[in-house]
């Protein structure tokens, strides 16, 4: 049985994070051979599911090890602002590990399926009246006022946890990709699988480290810009921050690693998204999507080198936010057909007589 990352990528990880291991399971996510991807691009295209992750996002990886470090410092109380999947998970490990856990959202903007996990494992919710970037600020003083750990992606046990995902790729696949591509919001994913992959080549397992693809949502692209957004606007509602708190170590990762940091529109998201789960058979929420989206519209530049393998990281489940699979692209409603109750009925609509 897979025994979550703490255990089975222990020997890369500090010793501080082994002595109280919290874990759910997570990790060991597939990594899908995506055929559809490959026919539109011309490279080699896996997708690394991330929403396979107990809680149903990446952050599962560094929740593990936040929580699990605060467990060996004796914290009973953990505290962190998101946009929603930090807060699910964080609300899930404090669950696991007997702790309380406090987490700030921006109001009005979570994600319903985020919304009731954080609900559904007792943590103490509060919308606050203003943006993510508004909400990492208030926990950061919080921690640092009173008995509550931080455990936002800017403790760095959150990104020691992240940076498995990179082994694990280079582990299934037997060598790094020449390209690896995913979403960036407050960029410690980017960040993490950086730093997994600089590892595993220092370490010998791989033989080469991958250009890093970073995506911001255009409305929420100040990496891109290259100054803060005060006003982040997107759909993607998980990657809706305009001041990034790993921004220097993303803009490091994507000038050693040779890779890019670019925009891409709601509307490329919307479109990637369904071709993930219309062609490639993989459901994710938007802003998982992005990484997908900056792919196609490089390829449709010339920029993606024939035979190229790359990896995508599509970074939470598409039931955290199933809204977007209900209604068409021009924003209509998705209506399911009613049939009478007899079988000649059903083979008509489906189109069987
Ligand atoms: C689905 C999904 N995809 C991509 C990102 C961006 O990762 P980072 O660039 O490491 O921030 C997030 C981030 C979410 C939060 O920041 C939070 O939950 O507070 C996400 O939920």
């Amino acid at each position: 049985q897979w025994q979550g990352i703490i255990r089975e990528y222990g020997d890369l990880l500090p010793e501080h994070l082994r002595t109280h291991v919290v874990t759910l399971g997570e990790g060991g996510t597939p990594l899908v051979p995506a055929p559809a991807l490959s026919r539109r691009t011309g490279a080699q295209v896996f997708v690394k599911v991330e929403g396979m992750n107990p809680t149903g996002s990446f952050k599962d990886r560094g929740m593990t090890t936040a929580i699990s470090a605060a467990a060996a410092r004796g914290a009973k109380a953990v505290v962190c602002a998101s946009t929603g999947n930090t807060s699910a998970s964080a609300a899930a490990y404090a669950t696991a590990a007997g702790m309380t856990c406090a987490v700030l959202v921006p109001d009005g903007k979570i994600a319903m399926g985020k919304l009731s996990q954080a609900i559904a494992h007792g943590a103490r919710l509060l919308q606050v009246d203003g943006n993510f970037d508004d909400c990492l600020d208030i926990a950061r003083k919080l921690a640092e006022v009173y008995p509550v750990e931080l455990v936002n992606s800017v403790n760095p046990d959150r990104i020691e946890g992240q940076k498995t995902a990179s082994f694990e790729i280079v582990d299934v696949l037997g060598d790094a990709p020449d390209i690896h591509c995913l979403p960036v919001g407050n960029a410690g994913n980017i960040t993490a699988y950086w730093k997994g992959f600089r590892e595993y080549a220092e370490a010998g397992v791989a033989s080469r480290t991958p250009q890093m693809w970073g995506f911001q949502a255009e409305g929420a692209s100040p990496l891109v810009k290259g100054y803060p957004v005060d006003e982040p606007e997107t759909i993607a509602t998980a990657i809706r921050i305009g001041k990034p708190a790993s921004w220097d170590q993303a803009i490091e990762a994507r000038d050693t690693s040779g890779g890019v940091i670019e925009a891409v529109t709601d509307e490329q998201i919307l479109a990637a998204h369904r071709i993930l789960s219309a062609e490639v058979g993989v459901f994710v929420e938007p802003a998982s999507a992005a990484g997908v989206a900056g792919l196609l519209m490089r390829a449709e530049r010339g920029l993606v080198p024939a035979g190229a393998r790359v990896t995508i990281t599509v970074t939470g489940h598409g039931l955290k936010d199933p809204q977007w699979a209900l209604r068409t692209l021009d924003g209509a409603d998705v209506e399911p057909q009613k049939v009478q109750v007899d079988v000649m009925s059903v083979a008509d609509a489906l189109g069987l007589v």
